[in-house]
C-alpha cells in the first residue's frame, strides 16, 4: 500500500540514492542492489515514510535511472524523483531545490542506511524543533584508532574519547542547509561539513546501528542478514500518524 505523508508534518527528507557503489563492486548503482528481495532505496523510503513528522520526500536518482526509480517506489509513498548529480554534494543540492514550500525542517538521508528505523527520522527533528539549527546521529568509535604514514607504519595513536562516527539522517533548519549548500566551494563527504564551513553549531544525538551505512560486500551481507532477525526494529506503524 502506498504510504500516505502527514499533510501537517514539518520535515522534507532528501535521500541521494544517485551513487555508483564503486566499493561494492559490480551489480548496478548500490540504491538499486536488494536485500531481501527489494532495492536499498525501497527499504530506506518505506521506513522514512513511516516517520510521521515527514511532509515530503525527495529522491536524486542515478540520472540514467529517474524513470524507473519514480515506477519503483510509486507503491511506496508519493514522492518526488529528480536526477542527481556526479557526487553527492550536488545530488543533494539538487533534492534540496526540488522542496516545495512548506517543511522548515530537512532532512538528509542516504539511500545506502536502507536499515535506518523510523524513530531516528523523528529524533533529528525533535532536536531541530527543540532549537538546534544543524543535528547529527553519531555512535562512539569501538575500535582503538592509529595515524598510519603513507607507507604503513604507525606515527601514533589517537586519542578516541572525543571521536564520533556519523550516520545520516543529518538535519537542518531549512534556510541553514540552503544557505551552506549556496556557499558550498569543494565537495564534502556530509551537509554537516558544508554547515560547520559557515560556523554554525552542529549538534549531536546518539545513532543507531541499524543505520549503518552499506558500502562493501560485508555490509550487505550484514544487512541482508539483520532484515531477516527477530530483532530489526520495525517500521513505526503508520496509525500514529496526527
Ligand atoms: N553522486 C552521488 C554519490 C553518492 N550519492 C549517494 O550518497 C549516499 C552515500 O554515498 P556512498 O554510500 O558513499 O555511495 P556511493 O557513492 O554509491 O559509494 P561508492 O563511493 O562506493 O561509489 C548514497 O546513498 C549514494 O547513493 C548520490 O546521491 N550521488
Ligand atoms: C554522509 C555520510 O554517510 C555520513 O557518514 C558519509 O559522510 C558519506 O561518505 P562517503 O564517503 O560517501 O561514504
Amino acid at each position: 500500500m502506498t504510504a500516505q505523508l502527514n499533510p501537517r508534518g514539518d520535515v522534507a527528507v532528501l535521500v541521494p540514492a544517485a551513487g555508483a557503489g564503486v566499493r561494492l563492486g559490480p551489480g548496478g548503482p548500490k540504491a538499486l542492489r536488494r536485500i531481501g528481495g527489494e532495492p536499498l532505496l525501497v527499504h530506506a523510503v518505506r521506513r522514512i515514510a513511516a516517520a510521521r513528522s515527514v511532509h515530503t520526500i525527495v529522491v536524486a536518482a542515478p540520472p540514467g535511472d529517474v524513470r524507473a526509480v519514480r515506477e519503483l517506489l510509486a507503491p511506496v509513498a508519493e514522492l518526488i524523483v529528480v536526477p542527481g548529480g556526479a557526487t553527492r554534494q550536488e545530488s543533494v543540492a539538487a533534492a534540496l531545490a526540488a522542496v516545495p514550500p512548506g517543511p522548515e525542517i530537512v532532512l538528509v538521508h542516504d539511500a545506502a542506511r536502507a536499515l535506518t528505523p523510523a524513530i531516528l527520522v523523528e529524533s533529528v527533528a525533535a532536536a531541530i524543533r527543540g532549537g538546534e539549527d544543524a543535528v547529527i546521529p553519531v555512535l562512539p568509535v569501538v575500535d582503538t584508532i592509529k595515524e598510519v604514514s603513507a607507507d604503513g607504519v604507525v606515527l601514533g595513536t589517537v586519542d578516541r574519547s572525543a571521536l564520533r562516527a556519523v550516520q545520516t539522517p543529518q538535519g537542518f533548519r531549512r534556510s541553514v542547509l540552503a544557505a551552506a549548500h549556496a556557499a558550498a566551494v569543494d565537495p564534502l563527504t556530509d551537509d554537516a561539513g558544508l554547515v560547520e564551513k559557515q560556523g554554525v553549531r552542529v549538534a549531536c544525538v546518539p545513532g543507531s546501528e541499524y543505520a549503518l551505512k552499506i558500502t562493501r560486500p560485508f555490509d550487505l551481507a550484514l544487512a541482508e542478514h539483520l532484515l531477516n532477525a527477530e530483532h530489526l526494529p520495525d517500521v513505526a506503524p503508520a496509525a500514529e500518524r496526527g
